[in-house]
Formats: structure tokens, C-alpha cells, sequence
């Protein structure tokens, strides 16, 4: 069915702001968080990837659909997003790899979208006003009466909700090639390429569901411990925070990713807050504080880990404080970037350098050993680019130094390293 036939929609802002196009995807009503993706490419991986729960996206760039759906690229198991806003959708899907077109696979899931928005004045009112609460209706005509049931919907502050992505049981990701560690990772709303990554490296993946116990995640003996991206509020996540502290606590090598690196803010003793609008995208310059350099890499998130607070007269690292970019609040900020925590000394170790929220942390021993780390942004690069992909070296890297040698098991892990 050509566009032009389909039933015209409505799409509604909690401020009351109003735009209107034509239904995309499955017909009916939609409510979530809206927000805007600026990536040019991977809208299949955007769509699928488990963090979107709940979110409904605006895609920036104004063609999308052109490749349609393959059944290579899927992050998970099926679409995420809560609703999808696009300018130009595709009429006829073009690649090799194409399975169906991306309006029947939003039709399939149940996902109600909208086209012929104007995706340009929608993003810059979200930059303005801040990420916001949306409904979008191919069923309402009077835009008071659908406000009414946005501003009824649940905030995405507060919003616990790894437990409605994860996985129900447990499974193992095998290694490509010979085994040489064992990973527990923790499944916030996990991506596929992320165990992929790790397979390629040696590593059998053990995925194990939101609301596994510690004790449970040590049974396995693992080599490191992982914990993935995932939607919702970081300030929510106290069970995965608890299970962080007692791997902290037993010297056990860590990573995370995005949600996974919140985790790790909170287990360290920090705070996290919500950004005004997010980084949503694949091309956002992060600066790693301990080399200088600069990647460019693939970001979603809408809360952040604050800065650790010095002893300066800033208030709380929260967003007013990172908004702050003079050479003044950077310099105070940068001051302040290592800290002393329970478990050892740790850092901010990456920045975004275009707002200049926290982007990676590490803990080290007191020999200035690395332990554990995270970044705040997506090394897996699906879709985006490859700068970051040396993260998953270092966590092998930091396996390889921790003890366990290899699958033969002939050394282990110093019991309760801190
Ligand atoms: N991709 C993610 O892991 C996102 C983490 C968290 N839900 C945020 O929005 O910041």
C-alpha cells in the first residue's frame, strides 16, 4: 500500500505541541518517551536494540526504510521502540539482504509509527524543551483528547524496567574457536553483537537474567563478570548494583556497557541523572582522559553519571554542572576525576567533548593495576563504528592478568583481591 493511502495520524508532545502526517506501521495508539536518533545508517539495530523500551524515536535523517529488514542484523528477538517517527519512509525496500519491507516488519510487532513529520522542527523543540513524554494515534483525531492520555503516561525518571527485556532463563553464547574464558553476563536489556564480540575474543557468554543472585553469577567461576545496555533509570537498578559490589568486593575483572556503566557509577558510590535530551546517534566524539585520544562512537543514553564532587564549590556534577564547557569547568571537572572508593582508586576515564558528560570509568588496585571499567557509550558498534572495539581486547587483556590462565584452570582467581 502506497503511503498516500494510509489513514492519516496524530502525534502529540506533553507540551502540547502538535504535528500531524500519516500512518506508519501498525495502525492504533502509542505512548513513550520521545526522542531523537541521529544515526544515518542502523535503523534495524536501533529498532531491536532492548534500550529503546519504552522510547518512542524520531529519526533525524530523513530516509529511512531504504534497505528494509534483514535477518542478519537484529539485536534481539524483536522491535523494542514504543512508537517510530520517520519523514520519508521508503516505498520500495532495496538490498540483497532485504527480507521485508520496514513498514510490514513495524506492522508485524505491533508498532505503531508515523510519517511525514517534519523530523527536523520536532528534533529541535526536543533539544530545546528536553526529552518529553509523546503519543502518537492513527485512531484519535482531537489532539486535547490524546494530550490528556500522554500526560497520563509513566515519566521514564523513576522507570524500572530491565526486567521487561531481559532474558527468562539462562543460555550460553559458545566461543568462536578455542575457549579461553568464562563470562557471566549480566542481561539489563543485552545486545546481540555484544556476546558476539566477546565470542570472537575466546569467550563463552554465559547470559544470565536481571534478577540473577551473586551467588549465582560466582557459581559459575567466571574469568570476568559483564553487564550489558538496558532501558529504564539507572537510580533503579539496586539488585544489579548490590551484585556489582560483591564482584568488586572479590577482585573479579569487570566491564560495562551504557545501563552497564551506571552500574558501575552507583557501585563506585556515585550519583546518576537524566540528560536533558540524550546521545542518540553514531557519530559522538568521546576523548579517553588517559591516552588523549579521541574516538568517535555510538551512543544511547538519557541519564548519565555525574561527576564525582570535589571539594570546589560546584554543586553536584549533576547537568547543570556538565553543561558548564568553559575551559574553567572543564579544567574544575578534570580536577576532580579520580576518586577513592571502598573498593580502590577510581576515574573518569573517557568524556563526551561535546557536552562533556562522564563516559567511562575504571577502578584500579593499589598499584594502579586495572580491575574493572565501563564506558557509557557502545564498543559493540551496531550499527557505528569500530574506534571503540578495542574495549573488549582490554577486558580480555584484564582476564588474561587476573589469574585464570585459560579453559585448563591451572591458576585462579586471588580470593577477595582488593
Ligand atoms: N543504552 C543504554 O544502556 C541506556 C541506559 C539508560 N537506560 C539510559 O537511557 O541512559
Amino acid at each position: 500500500m502506497s503511503r498516500n493511502t494510509q489513514p492519516s495520524a496524530l502525534l502529540v508532545l506533553e507540551d502540547g505541541r502538535v504535528f500531524r502526517g500519516r500512518s506508519y506501521g501498525a495502525e492504533g495508539e502509542t505512548f513513550g518517551e520521545a526522542v531523537f536518533s541521529t544515526g544515518m545508517t542502523g535503523y534495524q539495530e536501533t529498532l531491536t536494540d532492548p534500550s529503546y523500551h519504552r522510547q518512542v524515536v524520531v529519526q533525524t535523517a530523513p530516509h529511512i526504510g531504504n534497505t528494509g529488514m534483514n535477518d542478519e542484523d537484529p539485536e534481539s528477538r524483536r522491535i523494542w521502540v514504543a512508537g517510530y517517527v520517520v519523514r520519508d519512509p521508503a516505498r520500495l525496500p532495496s538490498n540483497w539482504r532485504s527480507r521485508r519491507s520496514l513498514d510490514d516488519a513495524l506492522r508485524a510487532d505491533g508498532v505503531v509509527g508515523i510519517s511525514g513529520v517534519d523530523t527536523r522542527a520536532l528534533t529541535r523543540h526536543l533539544r530545546e524543551r528536553g526529552a518529553m513524554r509523546v503519543g502518537i494515534s492513527s485512531t484519535e483525531t482531537d489532539p486535547n483528547a490524546l494530550l490528556e492520555r500522554v500526560r497520563a503516561t509513566p515519566r521514564m525518571e523513576g522507570a524500572e524496567l530491565a526486567a521487561e527485556v531481559t532474558a527468562t532463563e539462562p543460555y550460553v553464547v559458545p566461543a568462536i574457536g578455542t575457549k579461553r574464558y568464562t563470562v557471566a553476563a549480566v542481561d539489563l536489556g543485552i545486545k546481540s553483537m555484544t556476546p558476539h564480540r566477546l565470542a570472537e575474543r575466546g569467550v563463552e557468554v554465559h547470559v544470565l537474567p536481571a534478577t540473577t543472585a551473586l551467588e549465582d553469577v560466582l557459581a559459575l567461576g567466571p574469568d570476568g563478570v559483564f553487564m550489558s545496555n538496558g532501558p529504564g533509570d539507572p537510580e533503579t537498578a539496586d539488585h544489579p548494583v548490590e551484585v556489582l559490589r560483591g564482584v568488586l568486593a572479590r577482585g573479579i575483572p569487570f566491564f560495562g556497557i551504557c545501563f552497564g556503566n551506571q552500574v558501575f557509577g552507583r557501585a563506585l558510590g556515585l550519583g546518576t541523572y537524566k540528560l536533558r535530551y540524550g546521545h542518540r546517534g553514531i557519530n559522538q566524539p568521546v576523548q579517553d582522559l588517559t591516552t588523549g585520544k579521541v574516538e568517535v562512537t555510538a551512543h544511547n543514553h538519557g541519564f548519565a553519571v555525574a561527576w564525582p564532587t570535589g571539594s570546589d564549590d560546584s554543586p553536584d556534577g549533576g547537568p547543570d554542572d556538565a553543561a558548564d564547557t568553559s575551559a574553567t569547568g572543564r579544567s574544575r571537572r578534570h580536577a576532580r576525576a579520580a576518586i577513592e572508593t571502598e573498593f580502590g582508586p577510581a576515574r573518569v576515564t573517557h568524556v563526551c567533548l561535546n557536552d562533556d558528560v562522564v563516559e567511562g570509568l575504571s577502578l584500579s588496585d593499589r598499584e594502579g593495576r586495572l580491575r574493572a571499567f565501563s564506558v557509557q557509550y557502545h564498543p559493540e558498534a551496531a550499527a557505528g563504528p569500530h574506534d571503540a572495539a578495542y574495549l573488549f581486547d582490554r577486558f580480555v587483556g584484564l582476564m588474561a592478568g587476573a589469574g585464570r590462565t585459560d579453559s585448563t584452570g591451572t591458576t585462579t582467581h586471588p580470593e577477595g583481591a582488593a
